[in-house]
């Protein structure tokens, strides 16, 4: 996707965001919520006009229909309660213009794969939570899909079935490319290869996971005194080693550049002009704290 966006009125629900999906890798969108989470998923399986930009896949030509190679789980799946699950199934590939023949043996294959083959025969008035989320990942994969696309496939379920269904992620994970969204960084780092934060519409990070998390690595220093803290050490803030400096009441929290550098000189200071020091400690930031403050701002 190059520079999409889509805009109501003058409000922004995604704005310039550019990305590319990897065939075969797994792709978090994570964001809180009005990220533009579902609006991009939307934009991708063609429910949803782009107002700009471009959506490109691989296996089609610009501005061909793209249904047959994707795959869709909406946040709030609307299923016929009086359908048997195999019967829904098969309305799905049937639908997918899969042969009556082809939809019997894919929706009996697809039941046993989510495992609800005991409950294929069963209304879906009948069925729990979780096992609608399976019946609704086995509808999305009917026509076998090369983008599976899940919009918060686990944000409704109880801590088993959250489980449950992100242990069957990582298994379809294995036969199809991926992307699903969610608010929770855990879930996304449990699952996906690659991750993009949104906030607001807007791309805030983007990439490998595992890579995200090491460049988020910084160094900080926290220091407590007695007193407000930014009595004491608000001067630190115009040195060159200082990125930054968080107050809260006794404690600040300075992100440093050059670790080994900024204690040296904060050590020296501290002693020199009799700051009344409680602690002195070096930590590193996380993933989680880029994600605490997208999610906070
Ligand atoms: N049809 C619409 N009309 C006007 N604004 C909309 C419409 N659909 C979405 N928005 C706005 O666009 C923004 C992004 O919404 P979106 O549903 O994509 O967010 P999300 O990240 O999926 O959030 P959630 O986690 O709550 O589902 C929100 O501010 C929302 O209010």
């Amino acid at each position: 996707m190059n520079q999409l966006t889509k805009s109501y009125g003058k409000e922004h629900a995604v704005r310039d965001v550019s990305f590319a999906l990897e065939n075969g890798r797994c792709t978090a969108l994570l964001g809180p919520n009005g990220a533009g989470k579902t609006t991009i998923l939307k934009m991708l399986s063609g429910l949803l006009k782009p107002t700009d930009g471009t959506i490109h896949f691989t296996k089609t030509k610009a501005r061909k229909d793209n249904r047959k190679y994707i795959g869709f789980l909406p946040q709030h799946p609307v299923f016929y309660d009086w359908m048997t699950g195999r019967e829904f199934l098969m309305y799905a590939g049937r639908l997918s213009h899969l042969s009556f023949n082809e939809a019997k043996f894919r929706a009996d294959e697809l039941l046993t794969r989510v495992g609800i083959e005991e409950a294929g025969n069963q209304r879906i008035g009948k069925y729990s939570g979780g096992m609608k989320q399976r019946l609704g990942i086995a509808q999305a994969m009917i026509h076998r899909p090369a983008l599976l696309m899940l919009d918060e496939p686990v944000s409704a379920l109880d801590p088993i079935g959250r489980r449950e269904i992100l242990q069957m992620m990582k298994d379809l994970k294995k036969e199809t490319t991926l992307l699903f969204s969610t608010h929770i960084l855990n879930d996304a780092e449990e699952v996906s290869d690659d991750v993009l934060i949104l906030r607001k519409g807007l791309k805030v990070a983007e990439g490998n996971i595992h890579d995200l998390r090491t460049e988020q690595q910084k160094a900080k220093i926290h220091v407590q005194v007695k007193g407000m803290a930014a009595d004491w050490l608000q001067e630190w803030r115009a040195w060159a080693q200082v990125e930054d400096i968080e107050f809260e009441d006794d404690l600040a929290k300075i992100r440093v550049n050059d670790l080994e550098q900024a204690k040296k000189l904060m050590l020296k200071k501290i002693v020199q002009q009799e700051i009344p020091l409680i602690s002195f400690e070096v930590a590193r930031t996380t993933l989680e704290d880029l994600f605490m403050e997208v999610v906070n701002q």
